[in-house]
């Protein structure tokens, strides 16, 4: 399972060697990041970053090694935008020239930079960006200005502090006209002393969510002062303008200057499989640990894990991780195979791309975040405190469900998507994961062919389902569309029915994803009987957890989905042998686990009660501050006998 799970035997072995290097690194130590005042903190994730290119550069350590090194050494820095998003964009949207002037300097660190597209005022809206690039043809110079306040960069991570240039998302104006947004190199700070370049305030924007968690990261503010930089500093793989000041667009789309975001995107899908992942594994190994209630004959308790509401709660969780980590893995296949596509001028897949990327990037942190936090509840009182890890996994992940898009505004991509898919329906025949809505007629007519509970163990039963389900809720979406005059009008009044027509397509795509999977090869004694157990397990509990769906749009009866219910107990049963296996099968140190309550051997309490002994308010008996605030209170003699 742990091969399953990694994707490959030598994916294995190499991020197994990598979280090993840093668990067992001094550097990397982590356990007393939440305590930390913001200077403090911030200066150690400075270390850790340095000590961590030290490790690449003396290791010679591969692109794939220094990825996974970044990852285990767990702490937002800098370095995961210059990496992230700073290099792709260049790669994406730099023309040859530019590609071999830049990468190289930022590939060997001798630039950092970042990714700057956010404004104070602006942030979905990427098309209502305020900072202007206007070209100066006398000087063949861009100057980049930030005309109001609400213009200044605001979020990017990196600016802050570590970024000494910037890749800035401003209105390109060449010759009095706009031409929409385009991105620019501009450098932010000296390459000898650090400071700011003229022109140019930058800084932090203050504390975020959380103790510890994403205050590693130096999310900046940034403005220009009509600050110039020279032409060949636009990213001008898209379009072009001339020494002569004309604005040139190639056949390339323009809405591959959005190109990174959709890369990024994609790289979180998988990331929340990680993150859910190491959630689910500490709240299955403490649910084993921990007892409540249930003694017989003075014996010992029953584990809570027993507990079918704990099952019903924790197994779905550890099945999506599952799941994500599946449907992860096929959108990195369809990326790549989208940008092979675009090196030979193909723009053809692009749009069903941004669709899945937005959407499963959508549903997936939406799915996480909230995951998280149930498995703070499912590990009662202790999950709060924070040696569990938990309440730094959550204040760490939250913001996924804004970054790169905030994940309604995503979902609304996805609805533009099938509505589009479906008006076309009459001429055009749709594919890719949209492949189902050409058997809408069918989709529309059949319903649901289970009698009995076990029934529902068919793949081809469960998939015609939720195929049904998105078909029918966004036929449903298109009909009521079609009574407004003016589409857009439309689009706005039903955005909240389009939403949720978009979270249908896109749980049908992590359902078939999953069934599509374990039509593979997968070697290893039970390990594919135990995938489908959990791919079961997630296709069901979404069923039942959205039934209200699959009722309403009339494919169910209400018997059929009691029985759906029906199996999903019985599989919970079948999951309970193997949980502690299947979250150990996630091959995660303790390191990166950073939990007392998830720790590999179970010796919790003895852990837990030895750690509290290191909180600085243990480090005496009498806490500083007693004599002068609670003794007074203590000795004071009252004279009112009510008090
Ligand atoms: C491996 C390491 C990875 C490390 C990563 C580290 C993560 C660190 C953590 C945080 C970093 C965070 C960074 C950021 O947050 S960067 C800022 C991100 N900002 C956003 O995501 C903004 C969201 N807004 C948008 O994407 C867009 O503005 C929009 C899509 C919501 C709307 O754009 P607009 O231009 O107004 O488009 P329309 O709606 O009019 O659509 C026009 C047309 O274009 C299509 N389209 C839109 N976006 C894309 C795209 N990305 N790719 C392809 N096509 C796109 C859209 O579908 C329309 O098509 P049409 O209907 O056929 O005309
Ligand atoms: C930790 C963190 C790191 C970040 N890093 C970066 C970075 O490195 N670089 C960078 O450029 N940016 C970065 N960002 C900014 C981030 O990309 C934006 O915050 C994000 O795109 C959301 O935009 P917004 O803040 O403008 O939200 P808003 O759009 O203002 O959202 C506010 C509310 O309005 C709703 N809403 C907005 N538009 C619509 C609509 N059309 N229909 C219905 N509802 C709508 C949203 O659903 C939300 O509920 C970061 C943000 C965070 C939190």
């Amino acid at each position: 399972m742990k091969v399953a799970w990694a994707g490959s035997r030598e994916t294995l072995e190499l991020s197994d060697r990598m979280a090993k290097l840093v668990a067992n690194d001094p550097v990397f130590e982590k356990f007393t990041r939440p305590m930390l005042g913001r200077k403090e903190l911030f200066k150690n994730t400075l270390r850790k970053a340095a000590h961590g290119w030290k490790l690449i550069v003396d290791l010679r350590l591969t692109e794939e090694e220094a990825k996974w090194l970044r990852l285990y050494i767990d702490e937002p820095a800098y370095t995961d935008l210059h990496w992230g998003m700073f290099i792709p964009a260049i790669e994406g949207q730099g023309t040859e020239e530019q590609k071999k002037k830049w990468l190289p300097l930022a590939q060997k660190m001798k630039i950092i930079g970042c990714y700057a597209q956010t404004e104070l005022g602006h942030g979905s809206n990427v098309q209502g960006l305020e900072t202007t690039a206007t070209f100066d043809p006398q000087a063949d110079e861009f100057v980049i200005h930030s005309p109001t306040l609400t213009s200044s960069k605001w979020w990017p991570g990196g600016l802050g502090k570590a970024s000494t240039h910037a890749l800035v998302y401003a209105r390109l104006i060449v010759g009095g006209e706009f031409h929409g947004v385009h991105g620019f190199i501009v450098q932010l700070r000296s390459l000898e002393d650090h400071s700011p370049l003229p022109g140019i305030t930058v800084g932090d924007i203050g504390l975020k969510f959380g103790n510890g968690a994403y205050n590693t990261m130096d999310n900046g503010v940034l403005r220009f002062d009509h600050v110039r930089i020279p032409r060949n500093q636009m990213l001008m793989r898209v379009s072009q303008v001339t020494k002569e000041g004309k604005y040139m667009q190639s056949d390339v789309p323009r809405q591959l200057i959005y190109g990174t975001m959709v890369y990024v995107r994609q790289t979180i899908v998988v990331d929340a499989s990680k993150a859910l992942s190491r959630a689910v594994c500490i709240a299955t190994r403490y649910s084993a640990v921990r007892r409540q209630f249930g003694s017989r004959n003075g014996g010992p308790e029953t584990q809570v894990i027993d507990y079918k509401t704990q099952q019903s709660r924790l197994f779905p969780l550890l099945a999506s991780a599952y799941a994500f980590r599946f449907v992860g893995e096929w959108l990195k296949w369809l990326y790549m195979d989208v940008k092979q596509r675009l090196e030979a001028n193909d723009f053809s897949t692009l749009p069903e791309a941004h669709a899945c990327t937005a959407g499963l990037k959508s549903l997936t942190t939406t799915a996480t975040a909230d995951g998280i936090e149930e498995c703070r509840k499912l590990c009662g009182g202790h999950g709060y405190l924070v040696s569990s890890g938990l309440p730094e996994l959550f204040a760490v992940y939250i913001p996924a469900c804004t970054y790169e898009g905030d994940n309604v505004v995503l979902l609304l991509q996805v609805a533009r998507f099938i509505v589009k898919t479906v008006s076309e329906l009459g001429y055009k025949q749709p594919v890719g994961t949209t492949a189902y809505m050409g058997r809408v007629a069918t989709l529309m007519q059949n319903n649901c062919a289970v009698r009995t509970a076990e029934d529902w163990l068919n793949p081809g039963a469960i998939v015609e389902a939720f195929e049904a389900r998105a078909a029918r809720m966004a036929v449903a979406c298109g009909r009521q569309l079609a009574k407004f005059e003016n589409p857009e009008e439309g689009f706005a009044e039903l955005a909240s029915d389009l939403v949720e027509a978009s979270v249908a397509h896109c749980q049908l795509i992590v359902v078939s994803k999953f069934i599509e999977k374990l039509q593979q090869d997968i070697p290893g004694k039970g390990v594919k009987q135990s995938l489908e157990i959990l791919c079961y397990v997630y296709a069901l509990f979404l069923l039942h957890k959205h039934q209200g769906d699959f009722l309403a749009v009339g494919y169910l009866t209400p018997k059929q989905a009691l029985l759906a219910n029906d199996q999903l107990r019985t599989l919970y049963s079948k999951v309970r042998p193997n949980a502690i296996a299947l979250v150990d099968s996630f091959n995660y140190t303790d390191h990166y686990l950073g939990s007392i309550l998830g720790r590999y051997d179970g010796n919790v309490y003895p852990k837990l009660y030895e750690a509290a002994w290191e909180d600085p308010l243990n480090d005496s008996d009498v806490a500083d501050g007693f004599h002068q605030y609670v003794q007074p209170i203590l000795k004071q003699k009252l004279h009112s006998a009510k008090l």
